[in-house]
């Protein structure tokens, strides 16, 4: 029986154009994704980038708890990838972008390059970040929700990360795509719906 997926991949194949979404909390392994997907590339010779913003901090490429790893150009703005021809395009904590990098990502959909990207979906307050928003709105290909063991409950289920500040959950309103450092400033915890603490309604 033929599905949907199918029908998916063979397009994908045959034009080679699609834009891949990985999304999902702190530790869900998003980055494994990035890597088993786009690691076997550097042996074709398929042109390709894979880009991570210069507000990521913690490591200097995508590094996956779990192990592996994917050389990565640290960029201001993915508007450098319009300067290469590039047949795939990856990019790594999309949420640490901003609007006019979605739009870039458009432009390279619009030129014929498959792009690939990953990232935190809900932020601290549990709220889409801004570029997630914009890039659902490109109507992606594929959107993967990867989920992780949620570090209260245990129950394999976490959609949210909480950040916690001296022990206790950070609420504060911040701008768009204002990126927190993973530097021992904040704690991050994997998070279910039932145990994510969310800002109080005003
Ligand atoms: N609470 C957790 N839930 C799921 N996996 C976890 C958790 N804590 C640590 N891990 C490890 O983290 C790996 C995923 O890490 P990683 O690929 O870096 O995820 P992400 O890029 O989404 O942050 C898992 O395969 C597992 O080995
Ligand atoms: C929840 C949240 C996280 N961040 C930052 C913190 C980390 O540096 C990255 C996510 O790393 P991952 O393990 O590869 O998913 O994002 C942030 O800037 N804002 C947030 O709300």
């Amino acid at each position: 029986m033929t599905t949907i997926d199918d029908v998916r991949q063979a397009v994908r194949t045959a034009s080679g154009v699609s834009l891949d979404v990985v999304l999902g909390p702190m530790k869900s392994g998003k980055s494994l994704a990035l890597i088993s997907t786009l690691s076997p590339l550097q042996f074709t010779r398929v042109r390709h980038r894979v880009y991570q913003s210069e507000r990521h901090v913690r490591d200097t490429g995508v590094t996956s708890r779990s192990g592996g790893e994917l050389a990565t150009t640290k960029v201001a703005s993915l508007s450098a990838a319009l300067d290469e021809q590039l047949d795939v395009v990856g990019v790594d904590e999309v949420h640490m972008f901003d609007l006019a990098d979605v739009a870039v990502v458009a432009e390279l959909l619009r030129r014929g390059t498959r792009v690939v990207v990953a990232g935190i979906d809900l932020d601290h307050r549990g709220e889409l970040f801004a570029p997630v928003r914009a890039l659902l709105e490109l109507g992606p290909d594929t959107v993967s929700y990867r989920r992780a063991v949620c570090d209260q409950c245990r129950d394999f289920s976490a959609t949210h990360t909480q950040v916690l500040r001296s022990g206790e959950p950070f609420l504060d309103h911040l701008g768009g795509s204002e990126a927190l450092p993973d530097d021992g400033t904040f704690t991050y915890e994997a998070r279910c719906r039932s145990c994510f603490v969310r800002p109080a309604r005003t």
